[in-house]
Order: C-alpha cells, then structure tokens, then sequence
C-alpha cells in the first residue's frame, strides 16, 4: 500500500536527523517540507515565536491541541525545564502513532505525552485522569474551527490561572476569524498579534498570543 506523506516524512528523519538530537529532528522536517512536500507543520519562523513564548512562560504544564506529526512537541519539549511536562492531544490515530515515533527518535519521549482522542473529549479529563492542576501553557494549532470551543472549555474546566498564556497558530492562513473576534473582545484575556509568514510559503500569516488574566 502507498505510503502516506506524514510517514514519509518520519522515514526521511528516521533516515537523515540525528536519534536523540530534538534540533536535528526539527531541522530536518522543515527541510524535507521546503524542498520535497509542503506539510502543516508550525515551521522554522512561527517556529521561533513559538519557541520565545515558551521561554518566557517557562511552563511546567502544557497542552498542545494538535499533535499531527510532533513538529511542534519537539519544539516545545526540548525548552522545558527538568520535571516539566508537555501533553498533546491528536484524534488521527495514524498521525499520533508518527508522531510518537518523531518524539521518541527525539529523544523528548520522558517530557511528552500523547493522549489520542479528540480534545472536546481529553480537555474535561485533563485534571482528574492526567492530574493537571493548571495549565501555564497552550498551543492551539488543530482545527481552527475548534479554537474557539475548546478555549471556551478551558475555562469552564477550570484549567486556566492567572498568567496562563494561550498561543494560537495560523490567525491568519486558514485563519481562525471567530477565535481572534472571541478571544480579543474578551476581557479577561490580553492579546498579542505576532505578524509572520505561512510554514514553507512567502504568503502573510501570524499567531495570536492571549494571556490569560484571572
Ligand atoms: O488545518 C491546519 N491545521 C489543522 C491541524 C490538524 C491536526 O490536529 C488534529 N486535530 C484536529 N482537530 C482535533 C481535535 N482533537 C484532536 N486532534 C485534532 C488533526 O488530526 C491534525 O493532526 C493547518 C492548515 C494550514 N494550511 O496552510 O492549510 C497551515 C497550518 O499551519 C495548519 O495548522
Ligand atoms: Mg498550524
């Protein structure tokens, strides 16, 4: 049976990045989706943002809302401090099981877990099956028609504290209209636009970074 894209992508890291290396992996993704197959994945200058954000919030607790090829959870992973931890939420069963491999080639397997099934469904299990107290950090980056929803039900399960930082890609290409008018008319959030380009594309694209207030 023919391959699929995503696991092409995985054989040609397995086959070219550097086993335990987390920047090699990245390096070498963002290398096989510029030069032979364009893929979703956040890329190397909405990488960089993403990448200052985590920093500057240094969390101990994460959440990713889609995991597709573990591009992103590689990225964020190698930032955390010892004992932090990133946990990302894939519902393509195919998709998480290339990304596990991605993360574990990574060497970034003890500071990341992959919990399959969708988020309407992982994000009220969060505190009870997986002992989230908070969240210190988001990363949005699944369906743009499900930023808006899950967000909501963040908050609702009571995962957000003051300071809490949500980050959300693509704001702009696909775009994510309902998110960006949602969370920047809510009081209780600070936004941030961080103007930037499409993955692998010259065409405009940004991320939004709202921070939470209490
Ligand atoms: O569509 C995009 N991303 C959607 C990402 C989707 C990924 O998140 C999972 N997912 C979705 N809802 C989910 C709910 N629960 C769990 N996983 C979920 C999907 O199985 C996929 O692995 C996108 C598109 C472009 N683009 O240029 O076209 C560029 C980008 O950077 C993008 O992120
Ligand atoms: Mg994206």
């Amino acid at each position: 049976m023919n391959q699929s894209k995503e696991q092409r992508i995985l054989d040609f890291v397995l086959q070219n990045a550097v086993r335990g290396d987390p920047c090699s992996v990245v390096d070498t993704i963002d290398k096989y989706c510029s030069q032979k197959e364009w893929a979703m994945n956040v890329g190397n200058e909405k990488g960089i943002i993403l990448d200052k954000t985590v920093e500057e919030v240094n969390p101990s607790v994460a959440l990713e809302l889609g995991t597709y090829c573990g591009y992103s959870a590689v990225r964020i992973a190698q930032l955390l401090k010892p004992g932090a931890r990133l946990l990302t939420v894939e519902f393509n069963p195919k998709f998480a099981a290339i990304a596990k491999q991605m993360i574990e080639f990574a060497g970034v397997h003890d500071k990341v877990k992959i919990l399959e099934g969708p988020s309407e469904e992982i994000i009220p299990q969060l505190k009870k099956k997986y002992e989230v107290d908070t969240l210190d950090f988001v990363f949005l980056d699944h369906w743009k028609d499900r930023y808006t929803p899950d967000t909501i039900l963040i908050q609702e399960c009571n995962l957000l504290r003051k300071g809490s930082v949500l980050l959300a890609d693509n704001v702009i290409v696909p775009g994510a209209p309902e998110f960006l008018n949602y969370i920047r008319n809510n009081p209780r959030f600070q936004c941030t636009n961080y103007p930037s380009h499409l993955e692998y594309m010259k065409v405009k694209d940004a991320m939004e970074k709202a921070v939470f207030l209490g």
